[in-house]
């Protein structure tokens, strides 16, 4: 699968916290040029193959090859390559914008003034140049997650992970975050997109990874996904087929006879 050169390789990846199996053996070669949509249910392990794959996350078995290296034994240059929006940042709340893109830019390994002036320009896109030397304790749910998205990209990565990048972004901003992501695979970056909004996975998408029981349960693109679930629909009711869920109506309806506290005896 896939044209480019191989930027990524998952090789029976095993991960447990105690007891909690959470991985089961996950193999996955990405190539360049893909966005991969990385799917599961909530507590599926998302969130934890990212963290493996950027170094952050330790005692997992199997092999994991970013750009040919084993990120066990590489010397950690590799992560000037890669960029990683994460589901929750711990942003240096005290910091200003600049200050802290330039901060990110130089832990990258970019000058301190092409940092800073690729800050100023960046927030200046996303017309949030007014607030360039505020703290970022003042800023609104959905530009902290603008300073979060500039700060995973600023280095100018060739392989890029998002962890529910568009959360709280208003629609304009959606649109040009889904445009940027475009641009940057045509221009041969690689992109693996981990998110619940199923609508976008589908769209920005050209080879979709479902993960379930610690397993990777289905992995194609959106039309080899249909065609082997033998479904018309979207993205989201081939999701629920995959992860056995057809009982949300039930579920929905014990729901709201708790709430009213009706006659339910669940
Ligand atoms: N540091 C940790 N210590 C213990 N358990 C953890 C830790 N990190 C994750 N887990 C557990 O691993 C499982 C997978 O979590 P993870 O956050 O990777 O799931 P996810 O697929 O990203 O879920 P979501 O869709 O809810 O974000 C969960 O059961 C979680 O409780």
């Amino acid at each position: 699968m896939g044209d480019g050169e191989k930027v990524l390789s998952m090789e029976n990846l095993t991960m447990h916290f105690g007891g909690n199996q959470v991985l089961r053996g996950i193999n996955l070669d990405v190539y360049q040029g893909q966005v991969i949509g990385y799917i599961g249910p909530n507590g599926a392990g998302k969130s934890t193959t990212l963290k493996i794959l950027l170094g952050l996350v330790e005692g997992y078995g199997g092999t994991v090859e970013i750009f040919g290296e084993n990120i066990k034994e590489s010397d950690h240059t590799y992560k000037r390559k890669i960029g990683y929006v994460p589901e929750n940042a711990d942003i240096y709340e005290n910091l200003t914008a600049d200050e802290y893109l330039t901060f990110v830019g130089e832990l990258y390994g970019i000058d301190r003034e092409t940092a800073s002036r690729k800050a100023r320009k960046l927030m200046a896109a996303f017309e949030m140049e007014d607030v360039l030397h505020s703290r970022i304790s003042s800023f609104s749910k959905g530009m902290r997650q603008k300073v979060i998205i500039m700060s995973g990209v600023i280095h100018d990565p060739d392989l890029i992970f998002l962890d529910e990048p568009l959360n709280g972004l208003d629609a304009n901003s959606v649109m040009i975050i889904k445009d940027v992501m475009e641009q940057l695979v045509e221009r041969g970056k690689t992109i693996f997109y981990s998110s619940h909004i199923m609508d976008v996975v589908e769209k920005i998408s050209n080879r979709i990874v479902l993960l379930a029981d610690g397993k990777i349960a289905a992995d194609g693109t959106f039309a080899e996904l249909r065609q082997a679930n033998e479904k018309e629909g979207s993205l989201e009711d081939i999701f629920n087929q995959l992860t056995g869920f057809d009982e949300y109506k039930d579920t929905a309806e014990q729901v709201v006879g708790i709430i009213m506290d009706g006659e339910d005896d669940a």
